[in-house]
Formats: structure tokens, sequence, C-alpha cells
């Protein structure tokens, strides 16, 4: 029998970053037997049930069979959500929340009680790319997790990718704005090149495969080279060629300036929804 069946897990919500965290997960670190799902979206449970999952549309006591608790819903109704599952709360129920701007004080204040903050919580923040085990996520303990309850989230989210451990909720904030969200600005630019691609005559089965392939062979050169990017992006730039042409016209309009103008926006809602819901 294979170790990983031992670990029981469950999701609350079960939409679009569950599922890719699931995907990624089920048969690598868990059995889909040992995996529950909570969702009040019928298609959503039909879709994890075909996986051989357990569903519920709402918390009930099979929650307590679970030691891992992922709360994958959104922001916006995970007070409501939290409350609903407390009650079947084991000692050593080890939380997971993986909401944007949803701070630690606030979610182990709303699953513990008056003056007893929970203390097994770990906040992550994933990416979609979990879903074909190239995910990254963001975690940081609450006050007061054990050792053991960090090395059990830890093991979790690097069988779906990298991870990186960081000090405090701000900077939670700071990985939901880069890696969080980072996979739509990713998504876009790869529109972009493909559209563009098209606009000069390439097919779309070509323009895929040459923008697909230069993104992930630039990042793999990237990441493999002692290089940083910058002396990288000279060696494509002939003097007096095309990329200094195209650069040219990324400058005039300020492209770096943009990304990190995007990159505050999503950093300031995060805060910003931490305000409104810690209320
Ligand atoms: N998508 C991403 O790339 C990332 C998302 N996150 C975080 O993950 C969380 C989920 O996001 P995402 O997966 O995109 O959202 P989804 O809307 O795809 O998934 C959430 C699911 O939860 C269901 N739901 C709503 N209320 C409840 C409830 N009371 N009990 C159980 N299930 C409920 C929703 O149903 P219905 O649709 O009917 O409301 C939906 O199926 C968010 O907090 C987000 O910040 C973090 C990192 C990346
Ligand atoms: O858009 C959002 O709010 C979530 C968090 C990071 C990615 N998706």
């Amino acid at each position: 029998m294979s170790t990983h069946q031992e670990l029981k897990l469950a999701f609350i919500g079960g939409g679009n970053m569950a599922s890719a965290l699931g995907a990624g997960l089920i048969g690598k670190r868990c059995g889909a037997q040992d995996v529950h799902v909570v969702d009040i979206d019928e298609n959503v449970l039909k879709r994890w049930a075909e996986q051989g999952v357990s569903t519920a549309s709402q918390a009930d006591e099979t929650l307590g069979n679970h030691r891992v608790w992922v709360f994958a819903v959104k922001p916006q109704v995970m007070k409501e959500t939290v409350a609903a599952c407390k009650p079947f709360l084991r000692d050593d129920t080890l939380a997971i929340s993986i909401a944007a701007g949803i701070d630690s004080d606030t979610f182990a204040q709303w699953l513990g009680e008056p003056g007893q903050p929970w203390t097994r919580l770990v906040r992550c923040m994933p990416n979609t790319p979990s879903l074909v085990g190239a995910g990254i996520s963001g975690l940081c303990a609450a006050k007061g997790v054990s050792e053991q309850d960090r090395a059990l989230a830890q093991q979790l989210l690097r069988a779906v990718g990298e991870v990186v451990w960081v000090d405090n909720d701000q900077q939670i904030d700071a990985v939901t704005a880069l890696s969080g969200s980072g996979p739509a600005y990713v998504f876009l630019f790869l529109e972009a090149l493909m559209q563009g691609g098209r606009q000069l005559g390439l097919s779309e089965a070509q323009a895929r495969q040459l923008a697909l392939a230069t993104l992930s062979g630039a990042t793999e050169l990237a990441s493999l080279s002692p290089e940083p990017p910058s002396v990288l992006r000279e060696r494509v730039t002939s003097k007096g060629g095309t990329t200094a042409e195209a650069l040219r016209v990324f400058n005039e309009r300020d492209f770096v300036a943009i990304v990190q103008e995007a990159m505050k926006a999503s950093y300031n809602r995060a805060s910003e929804l931490s305000v409104e819901l810690s209320k």
C-alpha cells in the first residue's frame, strides 16, 4: 500500500483553484478516496465525484475525518463558510486558507474561540499551474503553528510545485500580486503574442506553437542561466536590428511601469479585502 493514502484532505470550495490543487495532489499525495469536497454548486460536485472523491453540499461530520482542510471559497464568503465548518473541527485539524486578502489573525479568530485563535493554520497563496504540477505557492505560518503542521502544509504544496515561505501577511499579498495573479498576466502576454503573430500572417497553429515555445524557452533559459534577465535580453538585441525596434515601442509605452502598476493594483486589492473582511 502506498503511503500517500494516509493523508485525509478536505476542500471547502471546489472551484478553479481547488481543482488545480486536487488534480496535482490526487494520486500523488493522497488517494481520491481520501479526499472530500464541500461546495454549493452541484456541477462542481459532480466533476469531483467523477474522480472518486466524496462530496457534500454543506459542511457535516465527514469533515471531522479529514486532517487537513483547505479553505478555497471566495474571500467574500469565507467568514460564513468558516462558521459552518467550525462545529466539525478536531483538535488536530490543520486549516490551510488560500483566500486572497484574508490575513492570518482574522482567519484564526474566525476558526477559533473568543480569545483563543486557531493555531493550526497556514495561509497559502498557490497558483493555477498547480494543475500540471508546475505551481508555486507562498506559505505563511500563523502564530503558534507547530513544526509538524508547517511540514505537512509544505509537503502538500510541494506535491503541486514549488514553495516559498514568507514571514507575514503583507508578503503573502505581494506573492498574490506576483505569482498568485501572475499566470493571468502571462496568459495575457501569450494571447497578445499569438494575436500579433496572426496579424503578421502566421496561422493560428503556427502562432500558438511559436508563442508557447518562446515563453517556455526564454523562462527555461533565464532559470538555468547564471546571468540576470537584463543580460539575456541584451544578447537578443542586435544593434540596429529588429529587437531594438520592438523594445523601443515597449519603452515608449513604459511597459515595465505598466507591469509594476498592475502588480501594485493587485497588492492594493488584497490589502483592501483584508480591511473590508476583517470588520
Ligand atoms: N483562481 C486562482 O488562480 C486563485 C485563487 N485563490 C483563492 O482561492 C479561492 C477560490 O478561488 P477560485 O477557485 O478562483 O473560486 P471559484 O469561484 O472557482 O471556487 C469557489 C467555489 O466555492 C463555492 N462556494 C461558494 N460558497 C460556498 C460555501 N459556503 N461552501 C462551499 N462552497 C462554496 C463556489 O460556488 P459558486 O460558484 O456557486 O458560488 C465555487 O464553486 C479564493 O479565495 C481565491 O482568492 C488563490 C490563488 C489563486
Ligand atoms: O483574482 C484573485 O483574486 C485570485 C487570487 C490570486 C489569483 N486569483
